[in-house]
C-alpha cells in the first residue's frame, strides 16, 4: 500500500496556556487536493506549523512520507507559501528571477552555487504559474496576485511533491482568484503535485478539491468533498460556532 504524504495521529498543541490542537489525526494521500477549512483561529495555521516542523506538538506523531517528522530529511519535497508571503512594498531590491532563484537553496544548499540548470528551472518554475514574462520585473512592482504566483514558483523551483498554502489568495482581486485556483488544479493533475491548502474562498474552491477537513481545535471532519456536501448547515454551523456559507 502507498504511505501517506501526511500522517499525523493523536497531535495535540497548545500555546503557553491556550490548548489549540486537541488530539488530531488525518492523512493526506498522493495525489489530493485538500481544503482545510475552519474559522479564524480554529488552530489551521498551527497545523500547518506542526507539520513543516516549524512547532514541535505536545503529545502526536508526524509521519511525512512514511518518515518521522523529526528524522525526515527532503524537507525539498515540501514547498509552502504562507499567508504573508506577498507582502512586498514597490521598492523591494529583488527581481522576480532573484525570488525564484532563492527558493533552490533549499536543494542545493545554502552556500553551494546552482548550476548552469538553474536558470532554465527559473523559467519552468514561472511558466508554470504564468509568470515567464515578467522575469526581470522587480518584485515590488507586481500586484498582489503577481506576487502570489511568483511565490508558488520559488516553491515549485525545488521540485515539490507536495505544496503546502496558507490562505494564497489574501490580498489577490475577486477576479484573478479563480484563475489562481484553476491554476493550483493544473499543477495537482498535470504535475501531480498534492495540495494543502488553507482557504476561507469555500465557495470558489469547491468545484477543483478533491477532499477537505474541517478543523476547530479538532478535525470535525476529513473525506472526500463530495460527503462533505452532504452534511447539513445546521452540523456544520455548530462545528464552526457560527452560521456560516455551505458550499456546493
Ligand atoms: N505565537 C502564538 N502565541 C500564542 N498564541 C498563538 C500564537 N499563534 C497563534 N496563537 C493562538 O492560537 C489560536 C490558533 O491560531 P492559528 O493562527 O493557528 O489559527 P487559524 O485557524 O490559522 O486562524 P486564521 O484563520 O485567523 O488565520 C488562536 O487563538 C491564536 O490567537
Amino acid at each position: 500500500m502507498q504511505k501517506p504524504l501526511i500522517d499525523i495521529q493523536n497531535v495535540s498543541f497548545q500555546y503557553d496556556y491556550t490548548q489549540v490542537l486537541k488530539n488530531i489525526s488525518f492523512r493526506v494521500e498522493e495525489g489530493d487536493f485538500l481544503a482545510l477549512l475552519g474559522p479564524n483561529g480554529s488552530g489551521k495555521s498551527t497545523l500547518l506549523k506542526i507539520i513543516l516542523g516549524l512547532l514541535k506538538p505536545m503529545s502526536g506523531e508526524i509521519k511525512l512520507f512514511g518518515e518521522p517528522s523529526a528524522t525526515f530529511k527532503h524537507r525539498e519535497w515540501i514547498g509552502y507559501v504562507s499567508q504573508k508571503s506577498n507582502a512586498f512594498n514597490s521598492g523591494f531590491p529583488a527581481t522576480v528571477q532573484e525570488v525564484v532563484k532563492s527558493g533552490l537553496t533549499k536543494k542545493i544548499g545554502l552556500w553551494k552555487r546552482p548550476g548552469r540548470d538553474a536558470k532554465e528551472k527559473v523559467y519552468q518554475a514561472l511558466q508554470a504559474v504564468g509568470m515567464e514574462k515578467f522575469i526581470h520585473r522587480n518584485i515590488g512592482e507586481l500586484s498582489g496576485g503577481q506576487q502570489q504566483r511568483v511565490f508558488i514558483a520559488r516553491a515549485l523551483v525545488s521540485e515539490p511533491k507536495l505544496l503546502i498554502l496558507d490562505e494564497p489568495t489574501v490580498g489577490i482581486d475577486h477576479e484573478n482568484v479563480q484563475s489562481f485556483y484553476d491554476m493550483l488544479v493544473t499543477l495537482n493533475r498535470e504535475q501531480g503535485i498534492t495540495m494543502m491548502l488553507v482557504t476561507h474562498d469555500v465557495d470558489i474552491v469547491s468545484d477543483r478539491i478533491s477532499h477537505v477537513a474541517c478543523l476547530n481545535q479538532t478535525i470535525h471532519f476529513h473525506g472526500y468533498k463530495g460527503d462533505f456536501d452532504t452534511i447539513s448547515q445546521n452540523t456544520l454551523d455548530a462545528w464552526y460556532g457560527h452560521a456560516v456559507r455551505k458550499i456546493h
